[in-house]
């Protein structure tokens, strides 16, 4: 019997869904959705594998509910017109945090949600979100079981020195820690690029996972050693709305001089910061990239002047460079983004292609160039579809 399972992936600005059947440890997707916030509505599409449209709806915010909860909503309202018949044995999630606890997928059960709730506060703009979906998921599909997948785990191998803050020891034995997010992209792009460019897998890889949340991971030999993010993923590159690295000192100044509480705080450096802040326009890279305005250019100008600063932080930290990835709505689409963050980066054997990198090539880099540079689409669906296969059978 084909066995079929449905992933959900809730990131900061969209909702991703699929259906998968694996055959013979062969998984293949047979639809695919993504509900997601731009800058100026709100739209759900879903397709079959094929590319043709099963379902496409727009709305606007008006009657107080959440994007999330909505998209919610209409993604499972949808389900029984898209799966006549298909028996559903489990239900992927993209779960960001995972904490101390979780180094591998883990099958819901138990104490599960209560850690996983524990952890919100760690990851305010994604956690509530992965829940939520998780408890929809139990009552759309009382049979199936339930997977979380965590962004977190592909990075819990990181030496020490990448793992710690220099803050009194208590409290990295409490969890206190760089955990590193977005590990379910890295991990599918490690495989890919294992399949395009063995060698290059082998090596030294920086990937600059380039969305709504954006992080860069240094990787030697598929494995994560280093990554932008910290302890929650407020932390490196500026975001659509969340600022990036901040001196902490930042953070005392708004308390002390400011009177903000923690709540303030708490949505001022998620949901006002980053891109949005500092253009005072919009998250929306695609926005940014159209306006004329000079504040719209400063905070793209930020974001590269991140991004290329993690670039030789990272590839310090790996002694060295054989290839670059660029991945994530930004990374996969933004020639403007991908050309400024590598331009006169020869001096790290960087040398790109302008017009493979106009064309949106796989391969944006020279012929001549001692680090290949690549652009490659990412998966997280199909890696939460292969955890939760794995995990829940079927
Ligand atoms: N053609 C494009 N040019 C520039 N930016 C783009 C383009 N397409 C998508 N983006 C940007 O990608 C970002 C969303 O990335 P995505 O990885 O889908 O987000 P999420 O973090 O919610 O998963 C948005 O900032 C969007 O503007
Ligand atoms: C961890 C994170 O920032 O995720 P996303 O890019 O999906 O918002
Ligand atoms: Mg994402």
């Amino acid at each position: 019997m084909n066995s079929h399972i449905v992933t959900l992936n809730a990131g900061s600005s969209s909702i991703k869904f699929a259906l998968f059947q694996r055959k013979e440890n062969e998984v293949s997707m047979l639809a695919s959705g993504l509900a997601e916030m731009t800058g100026r509505d709100r739209h759900i599409e879903a397709h079959d594998a094929a590319g043709a449209t099963l379902q496409e709806d727009r709305w606007s915010q008006s009657d107080g509910s959440s994007f999330h909860d909505e998209a919610l909503r209409r993604i499972l309202s949808w389900r029984g017109r898209a799966l006549p018949g298909a028996e559903i044995s489990a239900v992927g999630h993209r779960v960001v945090h995972g904490g101390v606890h979780y180094d591998a997928p883990v099958l819901v059960a138990g104490e599960v949600l209560d850690r996983l709730r524990a952890l919100v506060p760690l990851a305010p703009l994604h956690q509530p979100h992965n829940i939520d979906g998780i408890v929809a998921a139990r009552n759309a599909w009382p049979q199936a079981r339930q997977v979380a997948c965590f962004d977190t785990a592909f990075h819990r191998n990181h030496p020490f020195v990448n793992d710690v803050f220099a803050l009194p020891r208590r409290f990295y034995a409490e969890g206190v820690r760089r955990y590193g997010f977005h590990g379910l992209s890295y991990e599918y792009i490690a495989r890919r690029l294992a399949q395009i460019s063995p060698a290059h897998a082998a090596g030294r890889v920086v990937v600059a996972h380039l969305g709504n949340g954006a992080s860069m991971c240094a990787m030697k030999n598929g494995r994560s050693v280093a990554s932008s993010m910290g302890l929650t993923a407020l932390d490196g590159l500026p975001m659509g709305t969340r600022c990036g690295q901040l001196d902490p000192g930042v953070v005392l100044y708004l308390m002390q001089e400011k009177k903000l509480g923690a709540g303030e705080i708490s949505d001022l450096l998620y949901k006002e910061s980053g891109l949005k802040g500092l253009s005072g326009l919009s998250h929306d890279m695609r926005e940014l990239e159209a306006s004329d305005l000079p504040e719209a250019a400063q905070a793209i100008d930020y974001f590269i002047f991140r991004i290329r600063r993690e670039l030789g932080g990272l590839a310090a930290v790996l002694q060295g460079l054989d290839a670059v990835v660029f991945c994530g709505g930004i990374g996969e689409n933004s020639r403007l983004v991908r050309e400024r963050a590598l331009e006169g980066m020869e001096w790290l054997g960087v040398e790109l292609d302008h017009d493979a990198n106009r064309a949106n090539a796989e391969i944006i880099s020279s012929a001549n160039s001692r680090v290949r540079a690549f652009v490659i689409p990412t998966d997280e669906e199909q890696m939460i579809a292969r955890h939760t296969f794995d995990l829940a059978g079927g």
